[in-house]
């Protein structure tokens, strides 16, 4: 990048993802905030859509092509839904821009796991295989090189932070894993429906997309290039009356005899030098993550079964965070770049 600061966009900037990526860009020292889109034709002021940058960031969200986009900014995060993202990166990449998709639209590698999963055809399907998946953790070797980055999902980066060391050293078989997960309501997107009503969430607990969720095939293909084989995950997310926050407990059966304090030397071990991964002695809570880019993991022997947990804000180390680390890689710098909770 020419500039000490590089120019960036944010597409789809009024929803909650964008919210906390700008929120993060801000303070950000290598980033300047030069584009913020909308479909809207009002041009509305970013402050009157996210009321907390009041005062912060003196914007407004229009309604650019990605042509516009790719002329003002050198690297474009794309905050919008699956399908809208893969319908201008193919643009914006011929344009010369750097992409971070937040979308599902480019994470799984085979067009055709894309179809059944998310019930549409690919339109840049030839990408797929090569397309970077966005896990620094696992992948900051071959991140710094991409154009396109594919952000992680939420549920996902929480379970294969939590199972990739496990796997990858061989301490658990990579069949018959159970994943139970909660998620806080911004999960679900600022766009209202009804399950997502507060009167629907508050006092409440559910299961949803039991076996079905489109999240379970992207765990499995990140953790199947970890452990060198297929790897077999059962995923059930649940909706918890909490704005934010991910708990994943996650059952797995063990290969051999390693007891707790083993398993937390090797998970200690493999994390080292990934600054936003802490393993605790003690079991981690989504309070203690709220609002920053920290994944707490833990792992306990218990009859008979290896348990791992995994806490982070799905607002941030699981969208806008990772997708600030991917930015600090593409653009050479230290991982830890604007946030200050990591000493970056
Ligand atoms: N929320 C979370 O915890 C996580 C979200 N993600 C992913 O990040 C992305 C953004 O999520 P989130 O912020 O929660 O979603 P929101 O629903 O809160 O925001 C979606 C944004 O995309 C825009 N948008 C919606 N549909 C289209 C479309 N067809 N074309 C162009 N723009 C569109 C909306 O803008 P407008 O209506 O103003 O045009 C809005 O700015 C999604 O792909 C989501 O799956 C990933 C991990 C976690
Ligand atoms: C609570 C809730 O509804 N969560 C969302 C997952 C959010 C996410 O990471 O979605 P993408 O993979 O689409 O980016 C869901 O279950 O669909």
């Amino acid at each position: 990048m020419s500039n000490d600061r590089t120019t960036v966009a944010v597409h789809g900037a009024t929803g909650y993802a964008a919210r906390e990526l700008l929120t993060i860009l801000l303070r950000h020292p290598g980033a300047e905030i030069v584009a913020l889109t909308t479909r809207r034709d009002d041009a509305p002021h970013v402050a009157d859509v996210h009321p907390a940058l009041r005062g912060r960031l003196d914007l407004r969200c229009e309604n650019l092509s990605p042509a516009e986009l790719a002329e003002r900014a050198e690297v474009v995060f794309l905050c919008t839904p699956h399908g809208a993202s893969m319908a201008v990166v193919p643009e914006l990449l011929a344009a010369g821009a750097k992409v971070i998709d937040l979308s599902a639209d480019y994470r799984l590698n085979d067009p055709a796991v894309y179809a059944e999963w998310y019930k549409l055809e690919h339109t840049d399907a030839a990408r797929l295989p090569d397309t970077v998946y966005g896990l620094p953790e696992l992948f900051r070797d071959v991140i710094p090189a991409a154009s396109l980055v594919a952000n992680p999902g939420c549920y996902t980066s929480a379970s294969i932070l939590a199972l990739a060391p496990l796997l990858a050293g061989g301490w658990i078989e990579p069949s018959g894993i159970i994943v139970d997960a909660k998620s806080g309501a911004s999960g679900a997107g600022r766009n209202p429906k009804l399950g997502t009503l507060f009167s629907e969430v508050n006092e409440s607990l559910a299961a949803y997309a039991v076996g079905d969720h489109r999240h379970q095939p992207e765990i499995e293909q990140a953790l199947a290039g970890v452990a060198g084989a297929a790897v077999d995950v059962l995923f059930t997310p649940h909706l918890v009356p909490m704005d934010r926050g991910i708990l994943a407990t996650i059952y797995a059966t063990p290969a051999n005899l390693a007891g707790t304090e083993r398993l937390l030397d090797v998970m200690r071990a493999f994390y080292a030098d990934s600054p936003f991964v802490r393993v605790l002695d003690g079991l981690p809570g989504t309070k203690a993550t709220t609002g920053t880019n920290f994944c707490d993991l833990t792992v306990r022997t218990a009859k008979g079964r290896v348990v791992v947990l995994a806490a982070l804000d799905n607002l941030v180390k699981g969208a806008a965070g990772v997708a600030v680390q991917n930015f600090n890689l593409i653009t050479g710098r230290p991982e830890t770049t604007g946030f200050p909770e990591a000493g970056g």
